[in-house]
């Protein structure tokens, strides 16, 4: 049987992660083979990657330079994790995948769609998540949230309108993908928010 490959999508800050490692630990207490990766990273390759996209320093990285680089990371992570995790039947979920690149190089960066589209098409090779959670909060909250946490990365240090037009372009990307995309109010509390994760997937399941 295959598996299924779900990822986590939203604004930073908007409470992802935190709601990812409440579900793992649902699904594997429910006896599921769990693989729980992330995005830029997931794999070696792909994390050294990272390293140098969030790096503050390169603060002059040109915007094809950072889409090409998200979508070479993800082109290892799929080949390497995610394509043979889902063929072993388990339940893949993952911390931002395609759909970032979309928005923030996309729409943030002012790519375009299109562009970001067809650069990703030779890294996700047919690879698509069969549900996506779409963390929906202001840009400020997240920011906010952020913040407390302490030092920001190269991409969360952009300018409040970087991520406005995030926000705005997640909105764009659900109404276009109305099938696979879940909208969840993150704004919520965080155990309020694991209930209503919890009764989504066991929908799905
Ligand atoms: N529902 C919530 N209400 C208030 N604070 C929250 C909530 N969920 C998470 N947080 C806090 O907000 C901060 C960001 O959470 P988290 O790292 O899970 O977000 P994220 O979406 O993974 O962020 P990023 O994409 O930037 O890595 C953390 O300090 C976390 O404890
Ligand atoms: C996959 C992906 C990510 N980003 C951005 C989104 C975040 O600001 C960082 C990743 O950091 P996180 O703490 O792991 O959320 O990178 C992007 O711009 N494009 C992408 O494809």
């Amino acid at each position: 049987m295959k598996g299924l490959f779900i990822s986590f999508e939203g604004p930073d800050g908007a409470g992802k992660t935190t709601q990812i490692k409440m579900l793992e630990e649902y699904l594997k207490n429910k006896g599921y083979d769990v693989v729980l990766t992330r995005e830029p990273g997931g794999t070696y390759i792909s994390e050294q990657i990272r390293k140098v996209i969030l790096d503050v320093s390169n603060e002059n990285m040109n915007y094809m330079t950072e889409a090409l680089l998200y979508a070479a990371s993800r082109a290892q992570h799929v080949s390497e994790v995610i394509k043979s995790s889902i063929d072993e039947g388990k339940i893949v979920i993952c911390d931002r995948f395609v759909d970032s690149s979309v928005v923030y190089q996309g729409i943030g960066r002012n790519l375009g769609i299109d562009t970001v589209e067809a650069i990703n098409k030779f890294a996700i090779d047919g690879c698509m998540p069969h549900v996506t959670f779409l963390f929906k909060i202001s840009p400020e909250e997240g920011i906010r949230r952020k913040s407390k946490q302490g030092e920001k990365d190269r991409l969360e240090n952009e300018k409040i309108d970087f991520h406005k037009r995030v926000y705005k372009g997640y909105e764009e990307l659900r109404d276009k993908h109305v099938d696979r995309i879940q909208e969840i109010d993150a704004e919520k509390t965080i155990e309020e928010i694991h209930e209503d994760i919890k009764k989504r997937i066991d929908d799905i399941l």
